[in-house]
């Protein structure tokens, strides 16, 4: 009987569920030890390696996230809101350690997390990339030295499959710019322009979305100012840096005290 860490993966046959279940799978510090997906799914009682087409991984698929909790250290979650708030809740009665990669959550949702987060440890990151997490430091230093001359932009790319925008990643670039600026992203968020938008309004934060294909990522966050134009730029070309990012999270948090933690946490930024 091993002591590594118990692992559960919710939305266990979406993009980042089998990325995730591919590395926790191969892993020598953690391991799996239930898949999730929502009732109806057609991998609802299948085992998860043959559902993904490969050798067997003797861990089944249920829709019952408490069951599976239950024999949880941590809950790898990149699903959509609502059931990322329901796991939320059940992680903490497990007091398994949450790490959410689930992003398009309201500011309400995202305060419905308090409660869980009394009890258990949460760590949450619209990109769970180190890469980003640079950036985002990146990004804030340079807010800081630009005067608001510089208008700022955040541009992102992302494959045809995706529902929100702006991107998860996207909104954290734009709260780093603006905590460099010392304004609050809410007062000066510009998230879609269209018609006679009438000219830029300096201060304004911008946020534009592509969507198309296959891409897995690519964020711009640009400085326009008179003369010149600073473009810091971050390209995921795979979803392998999100799920090292996820398991990276979740051994972190095993003996950290309960409360809302992010990458930046993890990784000492
Ligand atoms: N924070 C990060 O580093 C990253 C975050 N994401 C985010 O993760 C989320 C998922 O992304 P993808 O894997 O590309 O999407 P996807 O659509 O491929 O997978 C989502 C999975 O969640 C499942 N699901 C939905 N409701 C459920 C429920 N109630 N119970 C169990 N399973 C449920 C779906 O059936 C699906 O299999 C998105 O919000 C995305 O933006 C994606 C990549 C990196
Ligand atoms: O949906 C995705 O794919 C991604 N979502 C995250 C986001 O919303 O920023 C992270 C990454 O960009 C991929």
């Amino acid at each position: 009987m091993t002591h590594h860490p118990g692992i559960v993966i919710t939305g266990a046959s979406g993009r980042m569920g089998q990325m995730l279940t591919r590395l926790v799978s191969d892993s020598d510090k953690v391991r799996l030890a239930g898949a999730v997906e929502r009732a109806g799914h057609a991998w609802i009682g299948q085992d998860l390696g043959e559902a993904m087409g490969s050798a067997p991984l003797g861990v089944k698929v249920t829709d019952d996230p408490l069951e599976a909790f239950a024999s949880a250290q941590a809950v790898l979650d990149f699903t959509a809101p609502e059931a990322t708030l329901e796991f939320a809740e059940l992680a903490a009665q497990a007091r398994a350690v949450h790490v959410i990669g689930t992003t398009g959550m309201t500011e309400d949702q995202i305060a419905r997390l308090a409660p869980a987060a009394r009890h258990a440890v949460i760590i949450r990151a619209g990109n769970m990339s180190l890469g980003v997490n640079l950036l985002m430091q990146l990004t804030k230093k340079v807010a800081r030295a630009l005067d608001a001359e510089f208008d700022i932009e955040v541009v992102e790319s992302h494959h045809r499959m995706k529902v929100d925008a702006p991107s998860g990643t996207a909104l954290m670039l734009g709260e780093a710019a603006a905590e460099g600026r010392g304004v609050a992203l809410g007062e000066v968020a510009d998230r879609g322009r269209d018609g006679i938008t009438g000219a830029r309004t300096g201060g304004d934060i911008g946020f534009s979305a592509i969507r198309g294909g296959d891409v897995v990522g690519e964020h711009d966050v640009m400085f326009l100012g008179p003369g010149e134009r600073i473009i810091l730029r971050h390209v995921a070309t795979d979803r392998a840096i999100f799920a090292r990012g996820a398991l990276k999270a979740a051994l972190w948090g095993q003996d950290k005290a309960p409360g809302q933690y992010d990458m930046v946490d993890v990784l000492g930024l």
